[in-house]
């Protein structure tokens, strides 16, 4: 159980405060743009990966936009549903229930459980959204009685997806390796043993969400990101400077490129800079399956990718040194990847 246990964003929620409390006020360069912008019209690419096309449009979304929706990839669409069906039950559930599997803050902000706050400094503006992370892959930190015993079926469903989601990422690091002519298997190398965490999200309905996000301006740190969601929005992504809303795809699966991929590629594919909307209506569940390194690899750029003309961009790095550095700092509305830059 927690000690300090800070409010869940749920809890307000369902107290109905009338205003956002000041600790969720975002200052006004990062508040959600009025959705009218013209880029509204642009949206991600839909990948069909049972194409025999697939490594070219994949090849163009990731250089264009480092984020694209896949459909045709084999996982079955009850397995997808049951992740849902098991993270909204877990967050409908009652506090006392859920509170027992609270997230111990003595482990840092990366502890497995529920909680609310990513960030362990005290100075930044907290996001409105609590979430469940689960340590899925290597088995060895697998640990099921960490995860809700009161939803039925709850563990089943998180192990079956851990593993679904594993061979989709494996065979999208193939397609994307392909597509810069790398052998298939070079970023799965490159990356080493997978890490693999599963966080689902809850984003309450929000008093003022002009004020506020779900979740803040970041790009994942790890190699691949596989998001689900449900049928709300509110998930946008980063192109050319502006926040494009991904409205959700029935049944697809997100791809969202993350750094370690952009060292690898010596910056050729882009790691997604994303953030979370909330609305004053509905409470949107999304979840985003991590694969990461483990914490001792070292990240190093492909010399096959490295030219007179393109020279490397990133310093080489021990991955567990760019996540401590990215808990210490937070994002900060900037890319934790940008202090690797080597100056050219
Ligand atoms: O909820 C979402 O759509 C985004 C989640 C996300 O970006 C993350 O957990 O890193
Ligand atoms: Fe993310």
């Amino acid at each position: 159980m927690e000690t300090a246990s800070p409010a869940r964003v749920q809890a307000l929620a369902e107290a109905g405060v009338p205003h956002l409390p000041p600790q969720y006020v975002q200052p006004p360069e990062h508040r959600p743009a009025p959705s009218s912008h013209p880029a509204a019209a642009l949206s991600i690419p839909v990948v069909d990966l049972s194409f025999a096309s697939a490594a070219d449009a994949v090849r163009a979304a990731c250089e264009d936009w480092g984020a694209f929706h896949v459909i045709g990839h084999g996982v079955p669409v009850e397995i997808l549903d049951a992740m849902r069906g098991a993270g909204l039950a877990f967050f409908r559930s009652p506090m006392e229930d859920k509170l027992r599997f609270a997230c111990d803050p003595a482990r840092g902000a990366a502890a497995e459980g529920y909680g609310s706050r990513m960030l362990a400094n005290d100075d930044s503006v907290l996001d409105w959204r609590d979430y469940f992370d689960h340590h899925t892959l290597p088995e060895s930190r697998r640990n099921p009685s960490n995860w809700p015993d009161f939803v039925p079926g709850y563990r089943e469903t998180i192990v079956k997806y851990s593993n679904s989601m594993k061979d989709l990422a494996q065979r999208l690091l193939q397609i994307i390796s392909e597509s810069l002519n790398l052998p298939p298997s070079y970023i799965e190398e490159a990356v080493g043993e997978v890490y693999q965490n599963i966080t689902i999200s809850y984003y309450s309905p929000c008093p003022q969400p002009d004020l506020a996000l779900g979740l803040q301006s970041h790009s994942d740190m790890g190699a691949i990101t596989l998001l689900i969601q449900d049928g709300v929005g509110g998930l946008e992504v980063m192109k050319d400077g502006m926040w494009i809303p991904v409205a959700p795809l029935p049944d697809a699966v997100l791809v969202i490129l993350a750094d370690q991929t952009e060292i690898i590629t010596n910056g050729r594919y882009k790691s997604s800079v994303h953030r979370a909307v909330v609305n004053a209506e509905r409470a949107r569940l999304s979840v985003a399956t991590f694969y990461d390194p483990s914490k001792s690899r070292k990240i190093c750029t492909t010399p096959l990718l490295v030219s007179r003309d393109e020279p490397q961009k990133y310093r080489d790095i021990v991955y567990g040194d760019y996540v401590s550095s990215w808990y210490s700092k937070g994002p900060k509305g900037k890319r934790n990847i940008d202090a690797l830059l080597i100056q050219q």
